[in-house]
């Protein structure tokens, strides 16, 4: 089995939705695919109104295949503070034309003003490992784990794009999505990420390259790059309009500067993805303001760096679960 469904990015590629179904007859929700994370939760009818700012709702009364896990509960909280909580149902869950008939849906009843605040976003799909579901007694698995065994190939694919609609596609590879060759790096699944180490880094086409070890997360949930001081300096310092702004929370640069390089990261075997220096300039600091902020910022309060949106988005990249690897290809 497979399945493909296309990605549509939001503004200035903050986050990435697609659409899923859920329940008989089914409901249509807009859905945000978090390799950071391991639950699938969904704005639910069991929310307080106030809570509610355009999302649609899955109602679990009005599908005719839902059942209530009773005494199940879920809880969880994000790396930004964001954070839902809720009850937890069993129901078909269909994307792109891939179905998992008896998939845990984590029905929120408490969301944080973040989400209240996204009006597009209708939930999370956490393609994480399911080590990190949060449901009690008992986690469920993802998505992807219940859909696993009936795929061609136990692998989804993140085709990601600057401004553009991508596709997620299950259980196969797109040989017309990529360039060149894939170039694949092993996975440590302990902590339930996607974690790997790349080899390092360098900035500018003329650039040096670094060999310095940079131990991350592959997260199509995380909007920006988040990476070590060490590099950010070295990237920010080859823009001559660039600083860091504690005011802003992060380095800042005139959105027009011609000096923004293309910053380059390891894989394995030599490869290099480029995100071309046009993927650094995220957004402007503020109305009407000349400087952008960028798209490049610290891992300093994460702990390990996270290959979030802005990497992703220069890359096509293979999520390996059967054997625990990462597949990195240029586009
Ligand atoms: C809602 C949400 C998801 C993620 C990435 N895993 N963040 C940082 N926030």
């Amino acid at each position: 089995d497979r399945g493909s469904v296309q990605n549509s990015p939001k503004l200035y590629d903050v986050e990435y939705l697609m659409p899923v179904s859920l329940g008989t007859p089914s409901q249509q929700l807009n859905l945000d695919l978090d390799t950071g994370s391991s639950d699938l939760w969904v704005f639910s009818t069991l929310l307080k109104e106030s809570m509610v700012n355009g999302q649609t709702l899955y109602n679990p009364n009005a599908s005719t295949t839902s059942d209530k896990m009773e005494g199940y509960t879920w809880k969880i909280t994000y790396g930004d503070q964001s954070y839902s909580s809720g009850d937890v149902y069993i129901d078909t869950v269909t994307i792109g034309d891939l179905t998992v008939s008896t998939q845990a849906v984590e029905a929120a009843k408490v969301v944080s003003e973040e989400f209240t605040a996204d009006s597009d976003n209708d939930g999370l799909v956490g393609l994480g490992f399911g080590i990190i579901n949060t449901v009690q007694p008992y986690k469920q698995k993802t998505f992807f784990e219940k859909a696993m065994p009936g795929l061609d190939s136990p692998v989804f694919t993140a085709d990601l794009k600057a401004g553009a609609p991508g596709r997620y596609n299950f259980g196969y590879i797109d040989d017309d999505a990529y360039s060149g060759n894939i170039t694949y790096v092993p996975v440590n699944s302990t902590d339930g990420f996607w974690r790997w180490v790349s080899p390092g880094f360098q900035v500018g086409s003329a650039g040096s390259f670094n060999s310095t070890r940079i131990h991350g997360i592959a997260d199509t949930g995380t909007t920006l790059l988040l990476l070590p001081d060490s590099v950010c300096d070295a990237f920010y310092s080859q823009i001559a309009s660039a600083e860091y702004e504690p005011s802003q929370g992060g380095y800042t640069f005139e959105c027009g500067d011609p000096t923004v390089p293309d910053f380059y990261f390891g894989t394995a075997n030599g490869q290099m993805i480029r995100i071309p220096g046009s993927y650094m300039s995220y957004s402007k600091t503020d109305t009407g303001s000349s400087r952008c902020f960028g798209g490049m910022q610290s891992d300093s309060g994460v702990g390990f760096t996270i290959w979030g949106d802005v990497a992703l988005k220069a890359a096509f990249v293979v999520f390996d679960q059967g054997s625990e690897q990462l597949g990195w290809a240029e586009k």
